[in-house]
């Protein structure tokens, strides 16, 4: 089967794999990988696929949003996938979680618009309890501060004329913002995969993004490297239970 906006022959994709925003962060995580091929790229989807252990992983970018996101983990899914990591970027609600810290994604509060057009509002958005375990795990036992908890999928970036709901989402206690994880677990939930996230978090959601956002720092880099290697880690855990 060919999955037309991939771009990318079905058969050629393993059970498992790595997804992420930016086609250059799939670069650098194919890069950590043996026998690293790459299949295709085609507008914002970028994706390699390579093995690490004698697991075979797909690592696809899917771009900044929900809508164009959803339509990657859709034909990752179609095309056989299972299992998905998403390694992306937020901005903290909380100063225990500073910049360089990681997060682990147990839910996504669904501030976006892409999935009200698939379920109903009280349809959660959770992740794979195996994989929160996994990724939280594995983070745990690298330096640093790692957290586990609620984020929120929010649609814009830079503020318009209306408030951010960032101050009640604080306040309820979720950690950290970003811009996907919400389709990836509604849309993993609905075809029958699992899926789970993991978050270099790159500064303060409250913060003048306009003025102040820079996911490029050294602290930043670091961060991403541990968790795409966090991620790699719980993908072939996860893989080598499968097999057991
Ligand atoms: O670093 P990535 O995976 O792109 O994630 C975050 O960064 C982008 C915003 O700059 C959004 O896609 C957001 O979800
Ligand atoms: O969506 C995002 C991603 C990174 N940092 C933020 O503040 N927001």
């Amino acid at each position: 089967m060919f999955l037309p906006i991939l771009q990318v022959n079905a058969e050629d994709l393993p059970a498992q794999g790595i997804v992420c925003g930016d086609p250059r962060r799939a670069k650098l995580i194919a890069e950590k990988l043996d026998n690293a091929r790459e299949l295709a790229f085609s507008r914002e989807y970028r994706v390699f696929v390579g093995e690490r252990d004698g697991v075979q992983m797909v690592v696809a970018s899917h771009g900044v949003g929900s809508p164009g996101a959803a339509v990657c983990f859709e034909e990752l899914i179609k095309g056989g996938v299972k299992t998905l990591i998403r390694v992306g970027t937020a901005g903290s609600y909380t100063t225990e979680a500073p910049s360089g810290s990681l997060i682990v994604s147990v839910a996504a509060a669904r501030e976006e618009g892409l999935t009200r057009q698939l379920v109903p509002a009280g349809f959660p958005a959770v992740a794979d309890s195996k994989i929160v375990d996994a990724l939280y795990e594995i983070a745990s036992a690298t330096e640093g501060i790692v957290k586990k908890g609620m984020t929120v999928t929010y649609d814009a970036f830079f503020a318009g004329v209306l408030e951010f709901p960032h101050q009640a989402y604080k306040r309820a206690g979720m950690l950290a913002v970003e811009m996907e994880i919400a389709a990836l677990y509604v849309v993993a939930s609905l075809r029958g995969a699992r899926a789970g996230a993991i978050l270099a978090i790159d500064g303060y959601a409250d913060a003048d993004l306009a003025n102040e956002y820079d996911p490029h720092t050294e602290t930043v880099s670091r961060a991403v490297e541990k968790e795409i290697e966090v991620a790699i880690q719980a993908i072939v855990r996860l893989a080598k239970e499968e097999r057991e």
